[in-house]
């Protein structure tokens, strides 16, 4: 364990192990919230206000300082006191003084993620005053770049929501000022304390806290890690580290991947990314299930026959087919975003919206599902094809890939959680790349009617099959609908399905942020609700390492789909077999 990551870390889960303000508990009363209310123009305030409304932030004050904390002070101010334990700082704004900084480095600045998600992200939380008053941003690799050719970079890619709003080139250059660059090799402790060196002199001898941002290649993680952890960690305040998937290939390089990091970091210093956590519906799934009364009692199998978690993309692994062909599409998309997605779906009301409460709810429901069984598995893969005078390629064509692979770019699965709740309900999974559409959705089909009435004379509707569905559409045209029953308007009798639909961008005017917006706010407001704990990662692999060993050992042979269409027929034979009729078709 490096001395420099020895110190306790500032979870909300281990708030009060700061050894900074353990002192500093303190009781709120009627003037403090006066300078509540009166701080509430604060930039940060805004942020969280406008976008966090789930009480997870608050501002409290802390011996004459105003620290945002995580946690809610409406929960907490039943008697008009509350007692703040010790907390994570946020950002720490005290008699004018501004006396924390966050320094950002987002190590592989050079590559594909940082340019396309990271460096949105961040000047769209710079844009909507998100970002602490005092912030740098480094980019981190070894090609070679100036501040200025970084920040010539990150100016080509604001290719998302913000460019095209008010003042964006005036805050696109505010925000390019903060942004800086430093060249280094991924293993080189020499290079790190040089970063180190540089984020001490725009840090200005203020409370440092840092993030570092490892959007690199797997193979190279824990060099990264050993050095940031050893040559470039806070002294002052946090260190925390976002890890980007994959975490391993299976169980045992998952479990090797983690045993290192832990042997530079706690825990709770690692934030494992799954961005599908941090998209606007899946967060929002909690919400509905858990706020209203008219969806929980029905959550189960006495409701609901069968569920489906559908993941397509319309183009193929164009430009990553190297790092696909080792991985694959059931460890690229199901053992993560959509196995996350079916453990927030499927898990039993958390003791509170903390993130280990979550977390453990998750990993109860995880270790409760069936092992996969290999004949309730299709695996796919995409040729190419001809269409309207245009030439799609199979996925053997891309160069990167070797001709005669087996790697499934498509996989449908049926899976069981063995608990009270969920007994004999398939979840289904069905990922696939080079589909006939992009999309990704969560479909609830229910039961159909007992005995219904309208059977007999519903004009020819089949009510068995005209069952109730709920569908949630995370992306594109992001929405809510539920599928009813309804009387077609006039004289007769005439049933037909309608949807009841929550159109976001009818329902909404404020646009969606980016998954990374929100999680990257979390990284460094210290709330790990939406990233994966070590146990949820080892009880994911379980479940899905015996399935992978036994389609890899096998050499299964993947249906091969023509690029653009709808995927392999088995799909249609699997969800058969359970008596389910995918939802998307
Ligand atoms: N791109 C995406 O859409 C997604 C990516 N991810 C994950 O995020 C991480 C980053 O992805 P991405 O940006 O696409 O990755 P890249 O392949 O673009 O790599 C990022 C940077 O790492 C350095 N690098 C690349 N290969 C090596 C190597 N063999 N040895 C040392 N350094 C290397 C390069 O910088 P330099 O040469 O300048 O040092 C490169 O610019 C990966 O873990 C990936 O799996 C996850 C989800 C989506
Ligand atoms: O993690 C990954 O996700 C992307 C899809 O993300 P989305 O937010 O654009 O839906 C996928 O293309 C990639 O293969 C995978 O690694």
């Amino acid at each position: 364990m490096s001395s420099s990551l020895s110190r306790p870390s500032y979870s909300s889960s281990s708030r009060t192990s700061s050894p900074f303000f353990s002192n500093h508990s303190s009781l709120i009363n009627g003037d403090t919230r006066r300078s509540l209310s009166l701080l509430s123009a604060s930039p940060q305030e805004l942020c969280l206000r406008s976008q966090r409304k789930s009480v997870q932030s608050s501002v409290v004050l802390q011996d004459g300082a105003v620290v945002v904390t995580n946690s809610s002070p409406i929960e907490k101010l039943k008697d008009g006191l509350l007692s703040i334990p010790s907390q994570e700082v946020v950002a720490e704004l005290g008699g004018g003084e501004h006396e924390s900084t966050v320094s950002i480095t987002v190590v592989g600045a050079s590559g594909d993620l940082a340019k396309k998600k990271i460096f949105p992200a961040l000047f769209a939380l710079y844009y909507e005053g998100c970002l602490p008053q005092h912030f740098t941003i480094y980019g981190y690799a070894r090609s070679k770049m100036t501040d200025g050719e970084l920040r010539h970079m990150v100016s080509k890619t604001l290719t998302c929501r913000i460019d095209k709003r008010a003042n964006c080139s005036e805050k696109m250059e505010e925000f390019l000022k903060r942004c800086f660059y430093h060249t280094g090799q991924y293993d080189s402790q020499e290079h790190f304390v040089a970063l180190d060196k540089k984020l001490k002199e725009h840090e200005g001898g203020r409370l440092s806290n840092r993030l570092f941002y490892l959007s690199i290649p797997p193979n190279i993680f824990v060099d990264a890690v050993k050095c940031a952890s050893s040559s470039a960690s806070s002294l002052s305040g946090w260190t925390r580290v976002i890890v980007e998937k994959p975490f391993g290939r299976d169980s045992k390089t998952s479990a090797a991947l983690t045993n290192s990091l832990k042997h530079y970091l706690e825990e709770d210093q690692i934030f494992r990314i799954d961005h599908y956590l941090g998209k606007e519906l899946v967060e929002n799934l909690s919400v509905l299930r858990f706020s209203n009364l008219i969806f929980e009692p029905l959550w189960s199998r006495q409701y609901i026959q069968n569920v489906q978690f559908i993941f397509s993309e319309d183009f193929g692994t164009e430009g990553r087919g190297g790092y696909f062909d080792h991985y694959g599409i059931i460890r690229d998309i199901m053992q993560n975003h959509l196995l996350q997605i079916l453990a927030l779906f499927a898990m039993e009301t958390p003791v509170s919206l903390d993130a280990e409460d979550i977390r453990n709810e998750k990993v109860k429901v995880l270790r409760s599902m069936r092992p996969i069984q290999l004949e309730d598995v299709v695996i796919g893969q995409y040729k190419g094809t001809a269409k309207g005078g245009v030439t799609y390629p199979g996925y053997t064509d891309d160069t990167t890939v070797p001709k005669d692979s087996l790697t499934p770019t498509f996989a449908a699965a049926a899976l069981f959680i063995d608990n009270s709740r969920w007994d004999g309900v398939p979840f289904l999974m069905k990922a696939g790349k080079a589909l006939h559409t992009r999309s990704a959705e969560i479909r609830v089909q229910f039961r159909h009617v007992p005995g219904n009435l309208y059977n007999r004379n519903s004009g020819g509707t089949n009510l068995d099959q005209t069952t109730n569905e709920l569908v949630i559409r995370v992306q594109p045209d992001e929405g809510i609908y539920l599928k009813i029953n309804n009387k077609v308007p006039g004289l007769g009798m005439r049933l037909d399905q309608s949807h009841l639909n929550l159109l976001y961008s009818t329902r909404y005017s404020k646009e969606i942020p980016d998954a990374y917006e929100r999680l990257l706010l979390d990284a460094i407001e210290g709330e790990r609700r939406l990233f994966i704990r070590s146990d949820e990662l080892d009880a994911a692999w379980a479940l899905f390492t015996p399935l992978l060993k036994e389609v890899e050992e096998k050499k299964m042979i993947p249906e091969l789909y023509p690029y653009g269409s709808r995927g392999p027929v088995g799909a249609h034979y699997l969800a058969a077999k359970h008596n389910v009729q995918w939802g998307d078709l």
